[in-house]
């Protein structure tokens, strides 16, 4: 079965803009987000333009701030301060990655963890590490484990979760979040020994890697519910370019419970997340007031 992440994302988003609209009348606030960009990577301003449009629609204020690629580390962090202190502004997000002459983890640690929409300040990591509440919570994690609920309910306990892929964007936090819904969970990297045979133990599969086409069929679990995170460019045979993920889909398919397409899977349900992170964050800025 195919878990179809667009439309899934669709019906997250129906429902944040009611809530938007509830917020914006009960405290004539509007939520907003703000995007900052360095550089000029094509594939980072197509996504972030898609992320501004679905923020306008659901009601909230988006606003891109595009900077060049000799932009400085100081000049991205005053940059921050000024955000940070501008209580117009309730969610922050730097696009990653940041030019090689930028310490991506000084500037993380330099967004306000109340407007951090990504989930990747030490403060909202460690909460989601020790379970605390009010934690914002990596969006790609949120919705790979959201599109494996959509098919399996809402109890995964005691499921077999193995996640391919150990980075702080994907990886650790998508283990912990499947740990917090009582999977016994298994991390897995490019140190594995035995790869296939892990994944093939999985009653859940998270594939974050960035390599085409890695897990094969025969690395699945009959009946295995497939969630592939990977957005990989490849060139047809044609000469066009077209987007794959870590799983070879069509092989997969026959194998598996479910799967999740890319595109079409979890990429739409990341901005999903990140618009719902950003209403979290504008009700965060009610407690400063
Ligand atoms: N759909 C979405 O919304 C999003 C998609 N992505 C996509 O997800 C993928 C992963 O992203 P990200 O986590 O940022 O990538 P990183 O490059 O930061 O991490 C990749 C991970 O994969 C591991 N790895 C590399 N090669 C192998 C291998 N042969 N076998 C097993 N593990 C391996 C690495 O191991 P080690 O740690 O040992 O190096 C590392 O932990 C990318 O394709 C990215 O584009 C990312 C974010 C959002
Ligand atoms: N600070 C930061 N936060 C991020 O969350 C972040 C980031 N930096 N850097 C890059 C990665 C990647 N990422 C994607 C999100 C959505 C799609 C997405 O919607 N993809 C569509 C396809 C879009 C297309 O056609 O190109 C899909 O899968 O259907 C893809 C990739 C978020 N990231």
């Amino acid at each position: 079965m195919n878990i179809d992440g667009k439309l899934t994302a669709q019906t997250l988003r129906d429902k944040l803009a009611i809530e938007v609209a509830e917020f914006k009348s009960r405290y004539k606030i509007q939520p907003s987000l703000t995007v900052i960009i360095v550089g000029d990577d094509p594939a980072s301003h197509i996504y972030v333009k898609n992320k501004v449009k679905q923020t306008q629609e659901i009601g909230m204020i988006s606003n891109e701030i595009k900077l060049p690629i000799e932009t400085t580390e100081n000049h991205l962090l005053s940059l921050l301060e000024q955000l940070n202190n501008d209580d117009s502004v309730h969610g922050i997000l730097v696009q990653l990655p940041l030019p090689k002459h930028i310490d991506e983890s000084a500037i993380i640690s330099a967004i306000n963890p109340d407007k951090d929409v990504d989930g990747f300040h030490a403060m909202n990591s460690g909460r989601l590490f020790n379970g605390e509440p009010g934690a914002l919570v990596p969006c790609t994690p949120q919705g790979c484990v959201l599109l494996a609920k959509q098919h399996l309910g809402k109890d995964l306990s005691g499921l077999h979760a193995v996640v391919i892929g150990r980075s702080n964007i994907v990886g650790k936090p998508v283990a912990m979040l499947l740990l917090q819904e009582n999977c016994t969970v298994t991390i897995t990297h490019s140190k594995t020994k035995n790869l296939p045979e892990l994944c093939k133990q999985a009653d859940i599969l998270v594939a974050a890697v960035g390599i085409a086409k890695l897990v094969k069929a025969d690395w699945v679990k009959e009946g295995a519910t497939v969630i592939d995170v990977g957005i990989n460019r490849i060139t047809t045979n044609e000469g066009a370019t077209k987007l794959v993920g870590d799983v070879d889909y069509v092989e997969a398919f026959e194998k598996c419970g479910a799967i999740t397409p890319v595109p079409g899977g979890v990429g739409p349900m990341t901005i999903a997340c990140l618009l719902k992170n950003t209403l979290a964050a504008a009700k965060n800025s009610l407690q400063s007031r």
